[in-house]
């Protein structure tokens, strides 16, 4: 059994993989699999406490504190743990980034998901959580590189916290028009069309570099995913859970 744990800056995501069940061997197929928000994590909602493992795989992106939190859960029956690292090459991928292990571990896991589920195709890698990162991976199996900007949540609640007259809309981001006829809509139509549209431009400036007619699928995943996806006019597949799909990738 392994314990997988993709620790980011609003929820933590885990997953059991069995060995033993053979379905469980293939990627997202997990018997068990959750998430916490840091709020409840730090409450004492430790999902794995009475788990046992052979070992453990823990990407972190929220920092050290967490990072100590998170030690303090494991025990000698979860076994070893190990915190994953971007490197220049792992599991199938190169890393173009300058240097390699200062990309997103989230990032290059999800660069590794991504190729292992659609090995032959360019890629743009959208993931959509506490930030939106655009990544471009080839057929070939390189990260090329990307963008990070605010998450749609964090773009959202910037507009309430640094304006006078406008409201907070976290609750309602489930319709986007092009042109709204009130505050809100226009919120939440504004918010989608700047991370939709940063992912399209991603396609179509991937498309030209690569100097092909095909546009490269984007693949997408977050939280924050249900609610852009509907704004996308690209070919996209939704992937749930692909950090860990990554790091269940990177550690067979
Ligand atoms: N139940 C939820 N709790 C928290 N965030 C949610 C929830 N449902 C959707 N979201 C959205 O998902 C984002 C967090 O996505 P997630 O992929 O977990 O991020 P991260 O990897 O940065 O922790 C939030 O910013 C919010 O926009
Ligand atoms: C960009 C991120 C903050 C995204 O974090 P998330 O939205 O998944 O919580 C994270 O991947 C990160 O801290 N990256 C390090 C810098 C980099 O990738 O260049
Ligand atoms: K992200």
């Amino acid at each position: 059994m392994r314990l997988l744990i993709d620790a980011g800056n609003t929820r933590i995501k885990w997953a059991i993989v069995d060995e033993q069940i053979a379905s469980s061997v293939e990627l997202g197929q997990w018997p068990q699999f959750g998430s916490v928000s840091h709020a409840e994590f730090s409450s004492g909602n430790v999902p794995w406490q009475g788990l046992s493992s052979e070992r453990v795989l823990v990407s972190n992106v929220a920092g050290l504190a967490l990072r100590e939190q998170l030690e303090k859960t494991f025990n000698p029956r979860h076994g070893q743990v190990s915190w994953f690292q971007s490197q220049a090459q792992h599991a199938g991928l190169s890393n173009r980034y300058r240097e390699p292990s200062k990309l997103g571990s989230d990032r290059f896991a999800s660069a590794i998901a991504a190729h292992t589920l659609f090995p032959n195709r360019h890629l743009i890698v959208a993931t959509c959580g506490t930030a939106t990162t655009i990544d471009a991976v080839t057929a070939q199996g390189e990260f090329i590189g990307g963008q990070i900007a605010p998450g749609l949540q964090l773009m959202a609640q910037s507009l309430a916290q640094n304006t006078a007259q406008l409201p907070s809309v976290l609750e309602r981001m489930n319709f986007a028009v092009s042109f709204a006829d009130h505050t809100e809509a226009a919120i939440i139509s504004g918010c989608l069309a700047a991370q939709a549209g940063a992912i399209e431009r991603a396609v179509r400036e991937f498309a030209k570099q690569l100097d092909s007619a095909i546009l490269p699928l984007c693949v997408i995943s977050g939280g924050a995913a249900k609610y852009i996806t509907p704004s996308l006019v690209v070919p996209y597949q939704f992937i749930d859970n692909l950090v860990l799909m990554g790091l269940q990738a990177a550690s067979c």
